[in-house]
């Protein structure tokens, strides 16, 4: 690989498709900010939100997760990542990142299953180890990563370019539709991408399995979880017997019924777990408005259309159509909207998310299709649409369909990253949306407050309040 003019390596761009930029820069970042809203038309619009975030106090807190006593350089790190992460602008470890990087790098290697809020710097941990265990030296493929959708695999790619932006490292995609044309043996030391391309990819000996040291699942409990891509993930392993790699799977969540799966995926692994009432982050402050009806949902939606854009929003609906739907109708009256579902295609998706990322678009209709490990900072709000339901076979359009309430968790853990404030609102309609709500109050120990929804100067009052 070619050094450029600063002595830095240039990470290979793969098939064209470069990953999108990782988000980065964090202390710079964490300077009170003042968001202005852009239009002028009603008082709501012309207000102006003072979001102050505090990281150095955050992270002098042992009650953070973002504490840590020790700096990165007492983590064991190649001076050559140390590099990597200031250039990011990374000063200390997070309490995950404190935990967990001494116990994936130590030898003989030990499998991991660690567990920390949403937005508390996982990928960094499992990135680092994956950097840590390469021989760059050797060209084969010595670390795989695989996420549960094409939007986190590349961005999870953003983040292994990033760190590992001062040694030499190769990288491919495993992501359909982002493979070089008729290769037959792939070589890079980092494969990242999603499990069914990495199935083909193994199967057919492009990638050749008896180097690898590091098998990562990021966001493990859905790559395990029988009803999503259990499958899929255990004939990856299965593929990787020979090498016996170090298996690190990490998660904000892992429900009991994936636990034990977990423990057999990853035997005796080492463990960093998070009790129940420790699962949601403290800045994310959480709210719901009573709609009359569905129709009702859409009207306030549309209504709030000048806070979403005040920051970035992402809006959650359990069903593509829906997504679409809502967003056709919004783009007819004028508002500005982009939708991304698993039904468009590679080039499609590609570009929204890295237009949103980006900022050109501010508020996105989504699916659960990026309810997971999608970072980008600017995303103050989020709205839950349609609650998330259970997708157990048939049950999610029965009378008894109870909430999701991990996906609840990554969902609105898309907003406060890394100590940053956010916001989340839940549309309830009926008795049945607002029982299902009621169960994730419970089950997370943290009061949700209601909205009027005919009173957006209580909104914005709100707002103000919870971003401060
Ligand atoms: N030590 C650090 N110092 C400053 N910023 C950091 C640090 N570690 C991570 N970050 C930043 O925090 C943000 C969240 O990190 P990351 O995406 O790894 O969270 P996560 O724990 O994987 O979240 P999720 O559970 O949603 O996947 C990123 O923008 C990342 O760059």
């Amino acid at each position: 690989m070619e050094k450029d003019a600063d002595g830095f390596y240039t990470p290979k761009v793969v098939d064209g498709t470069a990953p999108p930029k990782p988000e980065g820069k964090a202390v710079e970042e964490q300077k009170p900010e003042v968001a202005e809203a852009t239009s002028t038309t009603t008082d709501l619009i012309s207000s102006t939100f003072e979001v102050t975030v505090t990281l150095a106090d955050q992270q002098a807190d042992p009650n953070s997760p973002l504490y840590s006593v020790k700096s990165f350089e007492q983590l064991g790190l190649h001076q050559d990542l140390l590099k990597g992460l200031y250039a990011l602008g990374f000063s200390k470890p997070s309490k995950i990142q404190e935990r967990a990087l001494p116990l994936l790098l130590a030898n003989p290697p030990q499998n991991m299953i660690g567990q920390s809020q949403s937005g508390t710097g996982k990928t960094a941990a499992f990135v680092l180890t994956m950097l840590s265990r390469v021989d760059f030296s050797v060209n084969k493929t010595q670390a795989i990563c695989l996420a549960p959708s094409r939007e986190l695999a590349r961005q999870i790619m953003s983040v292994v370019v990033a760190m590992g932006k001062f040694t030499p490292v190769q990288t491919e995609y495993a992501i359909k539709d982002n493979l070089p044309k008729d290769v037959s043996r792939m070589t890079a030391h980092i494969v990242v991408g999603t499990p069914g391309t990495m199935i083909d990819l193994l199967r057919r000996n492009v990638i050749d399995s008896s180097g690898i040291k590091v098998f990562v699942l990021d966001e493990a409990d859905n790559m395990l979880d029988q009803d999503g891509l259990g499958e899929q993930t255990l004939r990856v392993k299965n593929l990787l017997s020979k090498a016996k790699p170090q298996i690190i799977l990490f998660s904000a969540t892992f429900p009991d019924h994936v636990r034990n799966f977990a423990n057999k995926f990853a035997p005796q692994a080492n463990k960093i777990e998070l009790q129940k009432e420790e699962l949601s982050v403290e800045g994310i402050r959480q709210f719901y408005m009573d709609c009359r009806d569905e129709e009702h949902k859409y009207d306030i939606l549309v209504s709030l259309y000048q806070l979403l854009t005040i920051g970035q929003s992402i809006i959650f609906c359990q069903h593509r159509h829906t997504a679409d739907r809502i967003s056709q109708r919004m783009t007819v009256e004028g508002h500005k909207v982009a939708s991304l579902h698993g039904a468009k295609n590679a080039t499609e998706r590609d570009t929204i998310i890295d237009s949103f990322r980006e900022g050109r678009e501010k508020v996105l209709i989504t699916t659960n299709v990026i309810a997971r490990g999608i970072d980008i900072l600017q995303v103050n709000m989020v709205v839950n649409y349609d609650l998330p339901l259970m997708n157990e076979r048939g049950n999610q359009h029965s009378n008894d369909a109870r909430p999701d309430v991990e996906t609840y968790i990554h969902r609105i853990g898309r907003t406060g990253r890394f100590g940053r404030k956010g916001i989340s609102i839940n549309f309830v309609h009926d008795k049945k949306t607002w029982l299902q709500m009621e169960e994730i109050e419970k089950t997370l120990g943290k009061k949700i407050i209601r909205i009027e929804t005919d009173d957006l100067d209580e909104m914005e009052e709100k707002m103000k309040k919870a971003l401060k």
